[in-house]
């Protein structure tokens, strides 16, 4: 066995107590063997005066879209993404799609995620990269059948269940896949029925934007005389395996849909904000029992895929949404950001216990801004940054030691990106 130890530090449980202790890490499983006093191992990361916690699980993405990252801000939804967003992407490479997905993966380990769930394009190319950074994660093709010839929505249909058939499973198990309507009102009907049928007759889970702005909600009010995710649960895309993103402009029928179902909402309150889409009533899907992960969606619309600022913005928001100082506190933002979103995209990780997965990353407390150590659940939630990670790991191997990456050459990578930009520029 080939044992990896992290050593000396504090550990954070998924009681959210924590204590003095190492983690031993079984590499070849990449599961935890203990967690104790003075483990012996092949191989010590040095934790002394940090914090281990779960690896941050980012539950919806759009990754390559940090080549967009300040390329248009300022509008809402709907306009950004037809002026600004979608002419841009359709002039998207698939070698842009892998340098754009390096930069956003090499972003995510330094700032201690380890899992993420994405909606993109090109997605052999995100694949591959996720392979060589060393991430867990769930991956689909996005479909929009707006707009499109019955070709060439068959043609984006087929590409989804394809990449979710060949590539689940894929980097040593570490990849699973979803089928991914872009929304509700960007798929027609007939095309959504019969794509989330077949993907399902494959047990492949299903990944869709849903009640994001009232503008996407009121056509379907208008149009059927029932509630987005009424018509969801129809379409048969509201069980426990399927998962979607945003849930802000949700009513109490709706959040008892979600809860009934199992179907996890990924909160992504960075991207609400800026789009000004709106609040999502974060505490009262967590009082109704729904289970909620968080995301940054993509970092056109954040800028960046910081989960800690995603956690910060989540606490903020949700008091601000609940008019109440108490709602979705500290420990909700935590548990959201770790076991919430593993649990929301079903992937192994989002806690710190033996037999687990061995995804984790090491923050380091030892800075003005996380002094005195008061509170580290706190700390966690309000205080810390990504650039306070020391260490990741994921699946038992070490993506980042000591603040270098070790499966990605950032400096490559960030040229490349700058690059590949430039060009881009000249096309659009
Ligand atoms: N195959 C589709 C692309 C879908 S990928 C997923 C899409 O979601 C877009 N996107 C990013 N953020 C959001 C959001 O907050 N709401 C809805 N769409 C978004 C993103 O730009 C990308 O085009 C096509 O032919 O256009
Ligand atoms: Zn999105």
């Amino acid at each position: 066995m080939n044992t990896l130890r992290i050593a000396g530090g504090q550990v954070l449980r998924p009681d959210a107590t924590v204590e003095d202790a190492d983690v031993l890490v079984d590499r070849d499983e990449g599961t935890i063997l203990d967690i104790g006093a003075d483990l012996d191992a092949d191989e010590t990361l040095d934790a002394e005066g940090c914090l281990v916690t779960p690896g941050l699980v980012n539950a919806h993405c759009h990754v390559a879209m940090t080549l967009l990252r300040g390329y248009a801000d300022d509008k809402p939804l709907d306009a950004w993404l037809r002026e600004d967003i979608w002419p841009a992407e359709a002039a998207l490479t698939p070698e842009d799609v892998r340098v754009g997905a390096e930069l956003g993966l090499v972003e995510m380990i330094k700032s201690g995620t380890t899992a993420f769930a994405d909606m993109y394009f090109h997605v052999p190319e995100v694949a591959a990269a996720v392979d060589e950074a060393g991430l867990r994660a769930r991956l689909g093709h996005g479909v929009v059948t707006l707009g499109k010839d019955d070709e060439d929505a068959r043609a984006d249909i087929d590409e989804s269940l394809d990449v979710a058939r060949e590539f689940d499973g894929a980097a040593d198990g570490r990849i699973r896949t979803a089928a991914m309507p872009h929304s509700l009102t960007t798929v027609a009907e007939d095309y959504l029925r019969e794509f989330v049928a077949d993907a399902h007759a494959e047990d492949i889970p299903v990944h869709y934007h849903a009640n994001e702005t009232t503008d996407e909600v009121d056509p379907i009010v208008d149009e059927r005389g029932e509630r987005p995710l009424s018509y969801a649960k129809e379409l048969g895309m509201l069980t426990a395996d399927d998962f979607l993103a945003h849930g802000v402009h949700v009513d109490d029928a709706e959040i008892d849909l979600l809860a009934d179902a199992g179907t996890g909402v990924v909160h992504c309150p960075a991207s609400n904000m800026k789009l000004a889409s709106g609040m999502a009533p974060v505490q009262k899907l967590l009082d109704a029992g729904v289970t909620v992960g968080l995301g940054t969606d993509g970092a056109a619309s954040n800028n960046d895929l910081d989960m800690f600022d995603e956690m910060r913005d989540a606490a903020m928001l949700g008091k601000l949404a609940a008019a109440d100082a108490s709602a979705v506190a500290a420990g909700d933002v935590v548990r959201m950001a770790t076991a919430g979103s593993a649990d929301a995209i079903n992937l192994p990780g989002g806690a710190l216990e033996v037999g687990g997965a061995a995804d984790l990353a090491v923050v380091d407390l030892d800075a003005p801004h996380l002094t005195p150590a008061n509170d580290l659940v706190s700390h966690l939630a309000y205080a810390a940054r990504g650039s306070d990670v020391r260490h990741t790991v994921c699946d038992g191997r070490v993506l980042m030691r000591d603040r270098e990456v070790l499966t990605l050459d950032e400096d490559a990578v960030m040229a490349r990106a700058s690059e590949a930009v430039a060009s881009l520029r000249e096309r659009v």
